[in-house]
């Protein structure tokens, strides 16, 4: 890692500061009072019992869950049998025993997407759960390439889009050789450039620096007028707030199974292909086609016919146990009104914008996120100066967010463990660690 980029590893590398002042932030944290207005928002909290199905530790607010979601309780117990009895009793038989006996292996990722799907809108067989995000933009860029009329071979893309977005879409242009080109423009300045050449147009819905969230159904209809496809990175969306991809008449997405949804480090990513591209689609096999997205692997055809759904996308042996953690992880949402859960979560990023109003006009914080609901995703972010030195004093105190570059403190609320208190809490170490600082 450089100087320039820098996650919470890096910042806990930076200069170490004495004991005592990560005390006196753990102190500010555990001591807080919490106002009487908040302790009755929790109170009537719909979904504050879902905390108890996450393991936290003690002494630390974690407002990093866009970055990793926390460890749902029943992770630990499934990764064990899934180690002890389906691998290691069951061995390859666990590939096709079937769900009655809980080993399909092979249905593993099917049964995922279908858990994923009601998240984003869609349905079961548009969804496939694989691979990394990135790989998983390169797949569906590719098939939006193929999908668009000859004559369009630009990429638009948000000029601050996440990194990885820019990289891959630039990659898999390189590999496409002359014509093509990625084209970095203001998003919300859009429509100028929704021109007669642009196949594709791809948008993280959530910005990872600021949290300002786009209008997915806007932009989306702006986009099919002018006959280009989307491709949405809903790495900061799914799980946070309800997405309604085919509501909004999306063409593709991508996000990742190990933030919102707590699938666990390393957790596999999830891509979304409208079922109205699928017929279009049997013609041309997707850019990375492997046996498992095969209609029938186990036939061993020698010429790929695609399985009817997003399947198609899945290119390899299905990852079993980060499968399976997931899998696990997604039974918090059983019975979740995502509608009571954007609800919350607005709750929480406003309250933590009003308490931290007053540090905001004696420090030098700049709030940077959207103040309208409409425009915000999950998490608060403010420009401080010396951002990477302040974050890292809060994560020694106890108080977990994220550094951004160049100057972002980053707080991500994840509305199934937070509760107003813990959002007191967070405003009264950032207190203290300013306060030591000035
Ligand atoms: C918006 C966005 N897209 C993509 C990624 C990358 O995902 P992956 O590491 O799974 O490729 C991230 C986070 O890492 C992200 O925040
Ligand atoms: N995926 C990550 C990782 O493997 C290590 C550290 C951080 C991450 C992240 O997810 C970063 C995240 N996408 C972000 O919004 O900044």
């Amino acid at each position: 890692m450089t100087n320039t980029d820098a996650t919470n590893t890096d910042v806990q590398t930076a200069q170490p500061q004495p004991t005592s002042l990560y005390e006196r932030i753990g102190a500010a944290l555990t001591g807080a009072a919490i106002p009487a207005d908040l302790l009755d928002l929790d109170a009537r909290d719909p979904l504050a019992r879902k905390r108890e199905e996450f393991t936290l530790p003690g002494g630390v607010v974690y407002l990093d869950g866009n970055s990793l979601g926390a460890l749902p309780r029943a992770v630990p117990e499934r990764l064990q049998r899934v180690a002890a009895q389906e691998w290691g009793d069951a061995l390859i038989r666990s590939w096709g025993a079937g769900a009655a006996e809980g080993r399909d292996w092979m249905n593993l990722p099917d049964r995922v997407a279908a858990k994923i799907a009601p998240l984003i809108g869609a349905l079961p067989h548009e969804v496939a759960v694989t691979d990394t995000t990135g790989v998983n933009t390169f797949k569906v860029l590719a098939a939006a390439l193929k999908l668009a009329p000859a004559g369009r071979r630009v990429i638009l893309t948000d000029a601050e889009n996440f990194p990885t977005d820019l990289y891959i879409a630039q990659g898999l242009l390189d590999l496409l050789g002359g014509g093509y080109e990625l084209r970095r423009v203001n998003p919300d300045a859009l429509g100028e450039h929704l021109t007669a050449d642009v196949a594709a147009l791809l948008l993280t819905e959530v910005d990872y620096r600021t949290g300002r969230r786009l209008d997915m159904a806007a932009v989306t209809a702006q986009a099919r007028a002018a006959g280009v496809l989307t491709v949405w990175d809903l790495a900061h969306s799914a799980g946070a707030f309800p997405v309604d991809l085919r509501g909004a008449g999306a063409d593709f997405a991508v996000g990742c199974g190990y933030k919102f949804l707590n699938g666990g480090p390393g957790a596999p990513s999830f891509l979304f292909v409208s079922e109205r591209h699928l017929g279009a689609m049997n013609a041309a096999p997707v850019a990375i086609s492997g046996w498992m997205g095969h209609a029938d692997p186990f036939e061993m055809d020698r010429a790929f016919t695609p399985a009817p759904g997003a399947r198609r996308f899945v290119p390899g042996t299905p990852m079993v146990l980060s499968l399976s953690a997931l899998d696990s992880a997604l039974d918090v949402f059983a019975g979740v009104d995502l509608h009571a859960l954007r609800a919350k979560s607005l709750s929480l990023t406003d309250t933590f914008i009003r308490l931290m109003e007053p540090l905001c006009a004696r420090f030098p914080l700049t709030l940077v996120t959207p103040q309208e609901h409409v425009r915000r995703g999950s998490q608060v972010s403010y420009r401080h100066p010396q951002a990477r030195e302040v974050m890292a004093d809060l994560i020694g105190g106890g108080v977990i967010g994220d550094y951004r570059t160049p100057d972002i403190l980053r707080f991500g609320f994840t509305p199934l463990y937070h509760s107003h208190a813990d959002v007191a809490r967070a405003v009264a170490g950032v207190q203290a660690a300013l306060e030591a600082r000035a």
